[in-house]
């Protein structure tokens, strides 16, 4: 297949050709030969995005997401590659629960990694003998799932991992800093004021004095302030932003209530600017949605009850380029390309993905940059039927390819291809 004549992140003008699985050339004027052809003159071509943060539920929770769906939403939102989190039913933390996960992320469309966790009950040999993509996100506070692990145990998983050669996540909160007065609040910004930005930079702080005592490498899960950003930056850490931390904050609870809470909270709208000027600037490495659904009728609960997560794969390449797109914002097409594609792809060590270039998976997502679509949350593939981001301009995709072949074309009577999605940590990750 050639694809003619798309506009690149950077500007360029360039056709695509697409043999099997993998892009065999990009250049101008190529030869269509016997591919067929796709015009995509006037329409920007992406690399597929790597979400390295995605909750699909399953096993243990198939009425809040399944990989069918959670794949789908994906595929519509130009997102070509997810990374599941261990908080399920059984959570991920030994070989057995890896190996049943793995058999429901055969459902998915698109490709995929598989995190391990860990807690008091872990097993690591059996869990890092498996093709994990990360142990993570190893969380230092409790979340969905209570998984929450202390200071020894994390160190003796950084330690395994290192050795085994595999990368650590981090969901870094200090329930200790946590601010009990709040407790007697059940507005929704109560859930703001309890989880502190100072319970983030305590736990970023430390969770960085621990992997630098080890000379390991730690990637931080959706940060959500500056000072957790700088810590880490400074540790030389590796940081990913949410589309909500970017894009919401606690001004936003009145209306949100508490569709509004996650972990980490949402912020000061003082922090989400420093936040949003750290994305822009290249201090945050990359984007990862955390997308964490739960239903409507779960979250309809007090502050306290409800339970913490938004979706987010579906709105995360759309948001960013309604941002790019709009002259007034620092964020360009080519940051966006680094956010979501180029920076995963290097920082987690998958070579064949993240790029438009020869010898790379086939991972392409085709937009009109021209043309927003205002977001509505019943509209979207997710099961959970509702968005943070409702009203939103986004820039959907008109089709996302997975290895050469096209899982989502917007046109289309039928959407949607075959379930053909494998694990990243199969190929062997050489480039041709
Ligand atoms: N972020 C959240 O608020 N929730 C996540 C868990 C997590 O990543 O903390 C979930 O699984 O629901």
């Amino acid at each position: 297949m050639l694809i003619r004549s798309a506009t690149l992140p950077d500007g360029s003008q360039r056709d695509v050709r697409v043999s099997g699985d993998s892009i065999a050339a990009v250049g101008r004027d190529l030869e269509p030969g016997d591919d067929r052809v796709l015009d995509a003159a006037g329409k920007r071509l992406f690399p597929g995005a790597i979400d390295v943060h995605v909750h699909f539920r399953q096993p243990g929770y198939p009425h809040k997401e399944t990989w069918e769906t959670g794949s789908r939403a994906a595929a519509a939102g130009g997102v070509t590659t997810v990374v599941d989190q261990p908080n399920t039913d059984p959570p991920t933390v030994d070989g057995a629960a890896f190996d049943q996960k793995a058999e429901f992320a055969a459902d998915s469309l698109i490709d995929w990694g598989i995190n391990g966790g860990v807690t008091a009950d872990w097993d690591p040999d059996s869990l890092l003998a498996r093709r994990l993509f990360a142990l993570g996100e190893v969380f230092l506070a409790d979340s969905t799932g209570d998984m929450g692990i202390d200071t020894d145990l994390f160190a003796e998983a950084v330690d395994a991992a290192t050795e085994a050669g595999v990368p650590v996540t981090v969901h870094a909160e200090d329930a200790t800093k946590f601010n009990e007065d709040a407790r007697a609040r059940d507005d929704a910004d109560a859930w703001s004021a309890y989880r502190t930005a100072e319970a983030e930079a305590a736990a970023v702080e430390r969770a960085c004095a621990i992997a630098r005592d080890r000379d390991a490498r730690i990637h931080i899960a959706h940060t959500s302030t500056p000072e957790g950003i700088d810590i880490a930056s400074e540790a030389g850490m590796t940081t990913e932003v949410t589309p909500h931390h970017l894009l919401l904050s606690r001004k936003d609870l009145d209306e949100l209530g508490t569709l509004g809470r996650m972990n980490p909270p949402l912020r000061r709208e003082s922090r989400r600017r420093k936040v949003y000027e750290r994305v822009a600037d290249g201090t945050v490495d990359m984007i990862a949605t955390d997308h964490a659904p739960h239903t409507r009728a779960e979250k309809d609960a007090s502050i306290w009850d409800a339970p913490s997560g938004v979706p987010g794969v579906e709105t995360m390449l759309p948001l960013l380029l309604a941002e790019a797109r709009d002259p007034d914002t620092p964020l360009s097409y080519e940051r966006v390309r680094d956010l979501t594609a180029a920076t995963p792809a290097a920082v987690f060590d998958v070579p064949q993905k993240g790029a438009i270039e020869p010898g790379r998976d086939a991972d392409l997502v085709l937009v009109d940059t021209t043309e927003t679509t205002e977001i509505g949350g019943e509209a979207l593939q997710t099961d959970c039927g509702w968005t943070p981001f409702e009203g939103f301009e986004g820039i959907f995709p008109e089709w996302t390819m997975v290895r050469g072949t096209v899982v989502y074309d917007a046109d289309a009577a039928d959407p949607f291809g075959a379930h053909d999605g494998q694990n990243v940590r199969d190929a062997d990750g050489e480039l041709l």
